[in-house]
């Protein structure tokens, strides 16, 4: 089964737009994990088993694993995602762009070397920057349009030719000359809901990934009723910090397992 279907099986059999963020801190671990060389494991692995049946996608985030030397872990997590909880696709956050003959090798990376089912990637490079992802029919391109940070629009809205800002021309572009595979997706944030909206106008039921509910404060509701497709889906509205850290004590998986729970329930009022 390719990354787009998987998604779509995933969205139907939990009832669940909520795709689980994996950005491990050391710092905001439960005491529990204080001198265990396999925190970052073992600590990311009792949040993928205690939301898996509320989570339609799950996002570990490279530079959380790389800063702290720790891609061994993530390499074991993705697999211990495809062993445990098979049919939950893992969308490897990396938001790679480089020229195309690095790419190829970024692609390896994403895809052989850790096994991820997506990976986002920055279209800033062009086309052919890209083309090494989109070549993997099989597996999920998420690519960067309307990000969640505050600077965001510094370029990203920049008036392009008809005064359309850039973003409109990445999400039409990327919906009409580089989907040819049908597995390219674009990440909006979720503290942008107009900009939701105008993607959503061009790309058609394009899958979204959505970050920024939860720690950057993006508003469910104008998420939902901004940007669902026409059948109520198309989203993958990822939260990190608010799942991961809903408690420092003992119970952190449990209150992680209700955090994903509620998030899915809140989104599910608005479908
Ligand atoms: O526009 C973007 C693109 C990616 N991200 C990533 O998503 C998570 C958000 O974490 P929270 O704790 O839920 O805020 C993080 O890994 C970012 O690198 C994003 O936030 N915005």
């Amino acid at each position: 089964m390719d990354f787009m279907q998987a998604l779509r099986r995933r969205w139907a059999d939990v009832d669940s737009l909520v795709c689980v963020g994996l950005d491990p801190e050391p710092s905001r671990f439960p005491h529990r994990f204080a001198g265990d060389d396999d925190a970052v494991f073992r600590f990311c692995r009792d949040i993928v088993d205690a939301t898996a049946a509320h989570a339609c996608a799950f996002k570990p985030q490279i530079a959380h694993f790389a800063a702290l030397g720790a891609e061994a872990s993530l390499e074991r997590l993705i697999a211990h995602v495809h062993e445990v909880h098979p049919g939950i696709p893992v969308i490897l956050d990396s938001k790679r762009g480089d020229i195309g003959s690095t790419a190829r090798y970024y692609a390896t990376e994403a895809f052989g070397r850790y096994g991820a089912d997506a990976v986002t990637a920055n279209p800033y490079l062009g086309r052919d920057s890209v083309q090494p992802f989109l070549d993997h029919a099989d597996r999920g391109v998420v690519i960067l349009c309307r990000t969640s940070n505050p600077g965001a629009g510094d370029l990203q809205d920049l008036p392009v030719d008809d005064g359309k800002p850039l973003y409109q021309h990445v999400a039409a572009k990327i919906a009409g000359e580089w989907n040819g595979n049908g597995n390219c997706a674009l990440v909006v944030g979720a503290t942008w809901p107009e900009q939701l909206r105008e993607v959503r106008a061009i790309v058609g039921n394009m899958p979204l990934l959505v970050p920024g509910v939860g720690a950057q404060g993006g508003d469910v509701e104008a998420v939902v009723s901004n940007a669902k497709s026409a059948d109520g889906s198309g989203l993958v509205i990822s939260s990190s910090r608010a799942i991961l850290y809903a408690s420092s004590g003992d119970d952190y998986a449990d209150a992680a397992a209700r955090a994903a729970r509620d998030l899915r329930d809140s989104i599910n009022r608005y479908r």
